[in-house]
Parts: C-alpha cells; structure tokens; sequence
C-alpha cells in the first residue's frame, strides 16, 4: 500500500470491513503513523480551514491574548508558551495555536474570540468538528474489528462507546497551529515543536503543501523520519489525512499500538524559503471517566505485562491521564 516514497501506509477507509481493519492495525502497531484516503473531507474544507486560520493568526497579538488558554486547554496559546519536551527543551516551542473545545448542542463550551463568532468561521468550525468526530468513530471501529475485541464485551464498539465528545466531558480538542518561518536560522538547529506523544487516544492532522515538518522517531528503523505532503486523488476531496495512535490506545492495547514520538523541524526547502507552517489537528480523547483498563482482545492479552495489562497498577481514568501530561506541558501545578 505504501507509496515508495512516503516511509507511511496509505489506507483508504470508505469501506469498513476486516481487510481495511487488518491494514489499519498492521500500521498501527508499527509506525504508528499513517496516511488516511475516504476520510470524506472536501478539499474545500481544507482550503476555507486554512484561510481562516491564517486570518486569526495576522490578528493583533493583543487580541488574541484576550482568550487565553487555561488549564481547561482551551484558548489561545501564544509564541513559546508550550514545550512539548520540557526535559531537554531550553524555551518554548516558537508556534502559536488556537485550541477549540469541542462544541455541545452546536455550542462552544468557551469564550470566543468575535473572529471565530463571525457566521461563516462559526459554521465551519462546527462541521469540522462533527466530521472530525465521526471520522474517528470510523477509526475506532474499524481498530476494534482489527483487534478482534470480544462481541460479548462490545466488539466493534468497545472504544467508540468510550469516546462521545459534545456529549460526555472529554479532552477532545480541535486545535490551528501556526509556525512562523524562519529564513535566517540554521534549519538543523530549530525544533518547531519539541518530541512528543499525542495525549489522547488518536489524532489527525491536516497539512498543506510546500509546509511540511513533521518527523516520527519511527519504532521500525529507530530514526527520525520525515512525514511528506501527500496530494489529492482528485480535485474534490481533501489531501489524504495524516493519522496517529495517541497514549490511551497505546496504554489500551499494552503497547500493541503505538504511540510514536513525533516533532516538528522546517527541512531545508521550507527554511530557505522561509515558509510558514500552518496545520490543523483533532485530538480525539475517551471520555473523562473512560478507566484506561485492559482491552478485551486476544491479541492484547498476549502481550502480558505491560501498560493497562500490568497487574496491580491502579486503574487511572483518561481524564486523570490527560490532567498529569498538561501540566507537565504548560508547567501548571497538579
Ligand atoms: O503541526 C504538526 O504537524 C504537529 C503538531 C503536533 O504534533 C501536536 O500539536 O501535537
Ligand atoms: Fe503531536
């Protein structure tokens, strides 16, 4: 399946079914990183997402400093307030972001800032989000039917059913990242956002061409690994969406799924030509009360011994989870 020169699978997901479950789970438990096609986002959606974003981010710093991100991880995070790797990083990650708590009843659960008001940016932060949402119920079953999760437990449904975001409490987060380019400063030299696991259970992430950066320490070759811009298969549908296993689906699993560290570094091309990153991310977390306990899988019981199978570990809840690595992040006390 794998284009030569992408070092991730490329999957199409519009049919669920086992063959497409078998493909899912075989990149997952490797690279932990793959490229999704069907995920039925338009490429007009991509196109009016990433216009929007670049008009929040050319507003005044003063502005969007009005909505400030609090330990809810909502609100506006502004340049070098995060550091992904705060062992090894010095200052913060030179990126800016925007993190949107996913909406309930069609309403934000935040403060928002007037840009995000306006008709049309409300609108197609709502769509995003729904479709942000069932596509990782797609995921999530189709991982199940991968896994091969007991009917009796719940089968497909075993992670899906944990994961109702708008609904139940949840550290859903739909975030707009902006990393300025840098024409002067040696790219080798500049780490755009420091290495990193995801939080939740999954993520996706949307990218532009001639934007690329993001770099997996890939657990097959153990080196880092530059992640391409894949193109459209055609004029209509979005570029094919970047995927990755989070902690809780790689806790779930015993480590079966992986979790990949991941950063973001400009390559030459794009610091020489002092090109901007802009990217946009759905961070898909099981519900608040969702016990990270083990899945009822065959294949995970056999991998005895480690993260939610270890026997005598006190079961933590996914919020709890989620609560220690944010403040970790943002250096906010537990
Ligand atoms: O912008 C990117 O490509 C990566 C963002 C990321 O890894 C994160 O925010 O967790
Ligand atoms: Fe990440």
């Amino acid at each position: 399946m794998s284009k030569p020169e992408c070092p991730v699978a490329v999957i199409d997901i519009s049919v669920v079914n086992k063959e497409t479950a078998k493909q899912l789970v075989e990149a997952a438990s490797t690279q932990g990183f793959m490229f999704i096609e069907g995920s039925g986002f338009t490429a007009e959606e991509a196109d009016a997402v990433f216009k929007m974003s670049k008009e929040y981010f050319e507003l005044p710093v003063d502005d969007k400093n009005k909505y400030p991100i609090s330990e809810n991880n909502m609100g506006y995070s502004v340049m070098k307030q995060e550091i992904l790797d705060p062992e090894t990083q010095t200052s913060g990650d030179p990126k800016e972001a925007f993190n949107f708590g996913v909406f309930e009843k069609g309403q934000p659960i935040q403060p928002m800032p007037e840009f995000f008001q306006q008709a049309e940016n409300f609108k197609l932060i709502a769509g995003l989000q729904d479709k942000c949402k069932d596509l990782c119920k797609r995921l999530l079953t189709l991982l199940a039917i991968g896994l091969e999760i007991d009917e009796t437990a719940g089968g497909s449904e075993w992670f899906s059913s944990r994961h109702n975001p708008g609904q139940h409490k949840s550290g859903s987060i739909f975030r707009l990242l902006y990393y300025p380019g840098q024409k002067k400063a040696e790219p080798e030299e500049v780490i755009r956002a420091g290495a990193h696991t995801d939080y939740g259970s999954l993520t996706l992430l949307f990218q532009r061409e001639n934007q690329e950066g993001l770099e997996i320490l890939s657990p097959v070759t153990k080196s880092w690994t530059p992640v391409p811009y894949l193109p459209a298969k055609d004029q209509v549908s979005a570029p094919p969406i970047l995927i990755n296993i989070a902690d809780q689906l790689s806790f779930w699993t015993a480590g079966i799924l992986k979790s990949s560290i991941h950063r973001v570094k400009f390559p030459a091309k794009v610091q020489e030509s002092g090109q901007d990153r802009y990217s946009v991310v759905y961070f898909c977390h099981p519900d608040d009360q969702t016990l990270l306990e083990p899945v009822p899988s065959p294949i995970v019981a056999r991998a005895k011994g480690r993260g939610a199978n270890l026997d005598g570990r006190e079961v933590i809840t996914a919020g709890q989870h989620l609560e220690n690595r944010l403040a970790a992040t943002y250096g906010w006390k537990k």
